[in-house]
């Protein structure tokens, strides 16, 4: 098998070859004459038997770079209506591992830009697109058998609080120097990756958008266990406990979900205090002024899985 690697001379070699940032931007227009928009960052790579062309220089079972890249602008051409980055993950392996008798397995992850269609006035703009903040992300493993790994992620959103967290009981000892208190500012950016439990290309739902769907239901879970209540919020006693939280609503929410992993750098606003001998409270901190930084940050990541899944 290829991808166990192979000993060659006595040593054992693996390998695999693919295209990594291959850009493509598709336009699909409706029936009412919206226009639908997705950017795309693809990234290939196939696990095939192509040793010799690195022992023997030949060069006949390569599937060429180039070619890869030319058939993501051919398989978006020919997707018709608007699909989501994990469908199209799972389109393009789906293709590597029936069309190339030497490909065992496909790994094709896409980055999609959040390109969100502008509102005026309240109307939704029939063409009008503005760029948001946090990435999509689909990853899509899959062998020649069917078996399937499908991962989605939310990469780089940023979320604050400004009251309702804070940080006491834990370790003192003679290098601890943090105040503990019940009355912090809370930011993150916040990186999740969940595997979805389909694990054979027949089982995906043909349902269209249902990837779309997903990922802005279990967004909005994932924020609304951030806050918190509109107006009461929710107190949060560590990252790691509002981590915790996040999680396991989302398990307990989404059942088509194996597991998540969430990463939560705790970025922290320092209390401001200045003052001299002669202007002993030039700024007195009363949760009000704050230095704002994200290096050193705290990092805190943690996956929370069903029994007998695998992330
Ligand atoms: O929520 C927090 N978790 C920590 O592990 C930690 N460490 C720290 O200095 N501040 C915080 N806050």
């Amino acid at each position: 098998m290829a991808e166990k690697g192979e000993i060659i001379e006595g040593l054992r070699f693996e390998q695999r070859h693919g295209k990594q940032r291959v850009r493509v931007g598709r336009v699909w227009k409706d029936s009412i004459g919206f226009y639908h928009f997705v950017e795309w960052s693809v990234g290939i790579s196939l696990l095939s038997d192509c040793n010799r062309s690195y022992t023997h220089d030949d060069n006949s079972d390569i599937v060429a770079t180039d070619t890869m890249k030319n058939t993501v602008y051919a398989k978006a051409k020919e997707s018709k209506e608007q699909i989501t980055a994990e469908d199209f993950a799972i389109l393009l392996a789906k293709h590597f591992t029936s069309y190339y008798k030497q490909v065992t397995t496909a790994i094709v992850k896409i980055v999609e830009k959040p390109w969100k269609r502008v509102n005026i006035d309240g109307r939704p703009h029939k063409h009008g697109f503005e760029l948001g903040s946090e990435k999509h992300v689909a990853e899509a493993i899959l062998s020649k058998s069917g078996a399937l790994k499908l991962s989605s992620s939310i990469e780089g959103l940023s979320l604050l609080k400004t009251t309702k967290s804070g940080f006491e009981g834990y370790v003192r000892d003679r290098y601890t120097l943090l105040p503990e208190t019940r009355e912090r500012m809370l930011a993150t950016e916040l990186t999740a990756t969940w595997r979805y439990s389909f694990e054979n290309v027949h089982n995906i739902p043909s349902k269209p958008l249902y990837f779309a769907e997903r990922y802005s239901d279990l967004r909005k879970v994932l924020v609304d266990t951030f806050f918190g209540h509109p107006d009461e919020g929710v107190y949060s006693p560590s990252v790691q406990s509002t981590l915790y939280q996040m999680a396991k609503a989302v398990l307990n929410r989404f059942h088509v979900i194996s597991s998540i992993n969430l990463k939560m750098p705790n970025l922290h606003f320092i209390p401001v205090n200045l003052s001299s001998m002669q202007n002993p409270n030039l700024v007195k901190f009363a949760d009000d002024v704050y230095l704002p930084t994200d290096e050193p940050h705290g990092s805190i990541e943690a996956s929370l899985s069903r029994l007998h899944s695998r992330m």
